[in-house]
């Protein structure tokens, strides 16, 4: 039996109920909210008092048609007569329990890797709990936290399979738009629900917290919708950009050219301390206005009225993570843009951890990266790095690459090199400008991080209103555009920039890039705009 609806998973949790509140009240609000599968987890309770407290739960349960599973324990489910068991990886095997249970009982098990899920698949689990994806107080865990982004290798090993698959351990309204893309496989696979303990439990009001999750999960499935059949596949993807030619690319740039000096958005730059005054000066000359603020304390009130945020890990420092940690969770909060890059990060594990860590905690809109940065952040040895630049001639087949690495990261990925590569996942563009001076001045590649974000900032605001009224987006608008719009923009203007007679080495080009790109009409990049769709 696996017509169960796994969208919006309760395991209960008396101890963690608000003081004076009934756990049978508690229960019955959070149905009544929308919570469309019900575990009994008690762990603490004599098997007498477990029977109890799941035959009473049960009542409830079949008065809004919700089924209930019973957390561990084979004999309890029977004694109640429940839908099924969920089973931990050292609770009862599961061809143990199929044994004793009825025919159509649904047994599911947790998972904390892809090997758990290649087994509870072998042994005919009906879904797998995979977790925990974020920490959590309400358990003391045993298997190791797993980070949203290893969920997704987890989901493909279901592919073709009729097994479904919950996340569970620390989601909460504030993470969960982030946890429901972050998982999504580059195969497409996504979660068929979210399983939560102290969200709905441990609130006053489970009614308004069990609501205010549903309508996450429906505002990302209307946006994302799973098409009927076997898998739980998405069947939109994540910037769409119309028909995609030479043409439309930069009809979509001077449109983003002709509004970023009218809209003048606040671009908040948490950049390394070498390119951070370069870095205002290039987002003014853009037309678009810098603010370049790391601490922590003002990251909410930033990300509610910048139009995008950059985060650049040049001159890592540990005191610097609370604010980009904080400052992308607000920007994913109040959907906007954030633009990544991922300095040096093969450099050092720290690097290495750190950029774990944030992307596990946010969903960057455009990751934007040379060679050697980008294979470090794959995972590949193909590309070497020396500190921040990359060694050798790149990848074989950077297209492929580029597009790999967005379908799996659910953002646009920019590759920055002699030709530029930039992909949604789906498509590739390759741009073919800029001059070697770029490569003369220190934090060439950071300040194009500042282009990108300052274009996805006024991409932004051009979001259709259908889109902008939409809710399962972390941004709207076209990134993949104002992607390549920065990217254009900054190496059309260095070319003009090498040949201006005031230009006559890398200290007067900083400054004629900046003048050039002040004076820059979108005519200039329309005509020297070197622009293909591999
Ligand atoms: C949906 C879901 N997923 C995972 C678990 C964890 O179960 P288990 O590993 O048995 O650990 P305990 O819950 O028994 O502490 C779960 N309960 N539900
Ligand atoms: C019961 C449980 N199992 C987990 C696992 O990782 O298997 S995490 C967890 C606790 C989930 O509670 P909350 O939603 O309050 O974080």
């Amino acid at each position: 039996m696996n017509d169960i609806d796994y969208s919006l998973y309760l395991v209960t949790g008396r101890e963690l109920l608000p003081s004076g509140k009934d756990y049978f009240e508690s229960l019955e609000e959070s149905l009544q909210g929308g919570v469309t599968v019900v575990q009994i987890r008690e762990k603490n309770t004599d098997t007498g008092e477990f029977i109890k407290i799941a035959r009473a739960s049960k009542v409830i349960c079949d008065i809004y048609n919700v089924p209930l599973l019973i957390n561990d324990r084979v004999d309890v489910a029977l004694a109640i007569n429940a839908h099924g068991v969920h089973l931990g990886q050292d609770d009862m095997p599961i061809a143990q329990a199929r044994k004793m249970l009825p025919k159509d009982a649904v047994i599911g098990v947790s998972c904390n890797n892809v090997g758990h899920v290649k087994a509870a698949v072998k042994e005919g689990a009906d879904y797998v709990g995979i977790g925990a994806v974020w920490g959590t107080k309400s358990k003391s865990l045993t298997s190791p936290i797993i980070g949203v982004r290893r969920v997704g290798v987890m989901l493909e090993a279901l592919d073709g399979t009729n097994v479904k698959a919950v996340a569970i351990g620390g989601i909460k309204s504030t993470n969960l738009l982030r946890t429901l893309h972050g998982t999504v496989s580059s195969t497409g696979h996504a979660l068929d629900g979210i399983a939560v303990i102290s969200e709905i439990v441990a609130s006053a009001e489970p009614r308004r917290a069990t609501e205010t999750l549903a309508n996450i999960l429906s505002g990302f499935r209307a946006d994302f919708p799973h098409p009927p059949g076997l898998d739980t596949r998405l069947t939109s993807d994540l910037y769409v950009t119309g028909d995609l030619s030479p043409e439309t690319v930069l009809e979509g740039v001077v449109q983003l050219m002709e509004t970023i000096r009218g809209l003048n958005p606040l671009v908040h730059q948490i950049t390394n301390t070498v390119v951070a005054t370069q870095s205002a000066n290039i987002t003014l000359a853009l037309g678009a206005s810098p603010i370049m603020a790391t601490e922590s304390r003002e990251m909410e009130d930033l990300a509610k009225i910048s139009g995008a945020l950059l985060v650049n890990i040049g001159t890592l420092r540990g005191e610097c993570f609370d604010g980009m940690k904080k400052g992308g969770f607000f920007a994913n909060q109040f959907r906007k843009p954030i633009v990544f890059d991922p300095v040096g990060v093969g450099a050092s594990a720290f690097r290495q951890e750190t950029v774990n860590e944030l992307l596990n905690t946010w969903q960057a809109s455009v990751i934007k990266g040379n060679a050697g940065e980008l294979a470090a952040l794959a995972g590949t040895k193909e590309v070497e790095a020396k500190g921040v630049d990359s060694v050798g001639s790149g990848f074989k087949d950077p297209v492929s690459f580029v597009k790999a690495l967005a379908k799996r990261e659910r953002c646009v990925v920019v590759l920055t090199g002699t030709t530029d590569y930039i992909s949604d996942g789906v498509s590739v563009v390759s741009l073919k400008n800029g001059d070697a001076m770029l490569g003369q001045i220190t934090g060439s590649g950071c300040v194009l991080g500042s282009c990108i974000a300052a274009f996805c900032a006024t991409a932004a605001h051009l979001a259709s209103d259908e889109e902008k009224n939409s809710d399962g987006k972390l941004a709207k608008g076209d990134m993949f555009l104002g992607a390549i719009a920065g990217v254009l923009v900054l190496t059309v203007a260095a070319e003009l920039a090498v040949q201006r007679e005031d230009v006559k080495g890398p200290g007067t080009f900083l400054s004629g890039l900046i003048d050039t790109l002040w004076a820059l009409r979108s005519d200039d990049v329309q005509n020297l705009a070197k622009v293909s769709i591999e």
